[in-house]
């Protein structure tokens, strides 16, 4: 599939901009603190789920003061697309975490499918515990389990297609130092 690049860059200028990068850096920097204060003594090990959870994971890294264990998990539905489909393993951990801590990190709180799915994953391959943390939870009535919520919450948005800080639109603007909201989306 082309991709056509023109497109790729007016999305970023015709997109609104929900949090600059300095208001991001603050909710990283949040989480980071209350991830101190209740999982230091935990001996966790972390995952970063691939791709969106990339850049908080990394900034949210050099913030946390305990040891701890890093390693990643690849599981996606929206392939590079708008709306979310099956969820699709691209790769399970590798680590052990049998009776260890596990915490979650991912860019965003949609649906909740892929955070629900990969709780489970975590809890039936024997974790004691499974804390998540995401950068950003999405306001709307369409919870996959309405119960489930992110231990920890670094922003919470309208019910909008955002990118940056990890998000993407059709692949682009994973780097984008602010997080964004695609016009007419
Ligand atoms: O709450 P949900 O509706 O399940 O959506 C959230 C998930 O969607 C995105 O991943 P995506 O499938 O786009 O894969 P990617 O991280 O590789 O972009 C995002 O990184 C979350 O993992
Ligand atoms: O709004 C979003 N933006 C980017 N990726 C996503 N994955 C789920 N929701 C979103």
């Amino acid at each position: 599939m082309s991709v056509d690049l023109v497109h790729i860059r007016q999305i970023m200028a015709e997109s609104d901009c929900l949090y600059t990068e300095a208001e991001v850096e603050a909710a990283i920097d949040a989480v980071a603190g209350k991830i101190n204060a209740e999982l230091a003594e935990r001996n966790p090990v972390v995952f970063c789920v691939m791709n969106g959870g990339l850049i908080f994971a990394g900034k949210l890294m050099t913030k946390l003061n305990f040891p701890l264990e890093l390693s990643y998990l690849h599981a996606s539905r929206y392939r590079n697309e708008t709306s979310g489909g099956e969820l699709f393993w691209k790769a399970k951990p590798e680590i052990s975490f049998i009776d260890r801590d596990v915490l979650i990190i991912d860019d965003i709180l949609d649906e909740g499918h892929t955070l629900g799915a990969i709780i489970d994953f975590c809890r039936h391959a024997g974790a004691a515990a499974v804390h998540t943390a995401v950068l950003i939870d999405k306001d709307h009535q369409r919870k996959a389990r309405p119960d489930l919520k992110a231990n920890y919450v670094g922003l919470r948005c309208i019910d909008r297609f955002i990118f940056g800080y990890g998000m993407d639109y059709k692949g682009y603007w994973r780097n984008a130092p602010g997080i964004f909201a695609v016009k007419g989306l």
